[in-house]
């Protein structure tokens, strides 16, 4: 679904963020993006859904080269893809029907349709009945999983998330975690950045580690499990 071949990003002014990166996230897979801070974690994902642009190499969803997106042509390709960020990104002097509801309303959706969907959005994040609240009175983890369901609510095949547990204690970072498993289990294509090493360990899926831009293989890893960095 998702692939990167010889991938290379500098920012303007020099900053190198990835290098020479390859990876094929496969249709339905849910797999673990990991590094330190500055490693191209978050480089990686922009790419994805085209907020930053490559320098080199290709990028490409489903087979199609995202190099070949035009500006009108990204909104399109966004559609498709629900992100989820650390910090949620809510509209807090809304409520949570309406933060839900934005993707929809955006797409043209009929009210009925909306409130629907958005329901059903909340149910699965087992925000049922919170619909009139602000996120102001939920609490961290409520709050995130508003973010959660304002990415799904439009059934998009692919879901990317930036640090969703970043600010949340272990108890809540494994519901999280648990609902993107049921998301995937549901034919969903996943991918988590996350610094939370304890989490990932505690998961059976694959994990891509960056380490200066680079994709760092299975020699280096068990170099570095050795060294117990890792
Ligand atoms: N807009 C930007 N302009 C210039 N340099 C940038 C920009 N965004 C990121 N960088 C640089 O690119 C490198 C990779 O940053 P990125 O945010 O992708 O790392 P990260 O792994 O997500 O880090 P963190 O875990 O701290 O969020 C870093 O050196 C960072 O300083």
């Amino acid at each position: 679904m998702i692939r990167f071949e010889q991938v290379s990003k500098v920012y303007p002014g020099g900053q190198k963020a990835l290098a020479d990166v390859n990876f094929h996230l496969k249709r339905g897979e849910m797999a673990f993006l990991t590094g330190h801070s500055g490693a191209g974690k978050s480089t990686l994902l922009k790419l994805i859904t085209v907020i930053e642009r490559a320098n080199g190499g290709r990028v490409s969803i489903n087979g199609h080269d995202i190099a070949k997106v035009t500006r009108s042509q990204v909104p399109y390709l966004r559609r498709d893809i629900g992100m989820i960020f650390q910090n949620h990104h809510l509209l807090m002097n809304k409520s949570v029907f309406d933060n839900v509801a934005l993707p929809l309303i955006i797409e043209g959706f009929s009210i009925g349709e909306i409130r629907k969907r958005v329901a059903g959005a909340l149910d699965m994040v087992g925000l049922y009945g919170k619909e009139r609240h602000n996120p102001i009175m939920l609490s961290g983890g409520e709050q995130q999983r508003v973010g959660i369901a304002r990415a799904i609510v439009n059934k998009p095949p692919l879901l990317l998330a930036d640090e969703p547990t970043g600010n949340l204690d272990p108890k809540l970072s494994m519901d999280i975690l648990r609902l993107f498993e049921t998301f995937n289990d549901a034919g969903t294509t996943v991918l988590i950045a996350t610094h939370d090493l304890g989490l990932i360990a505690r998961m059976k899926y694959r994990t891509l580690t960056l380490k200066q831009g680079r994709v760092l293989g299975a020699e280096e890893l068990n170099a570095q499990d050795g060294l117990g960095i890792n």
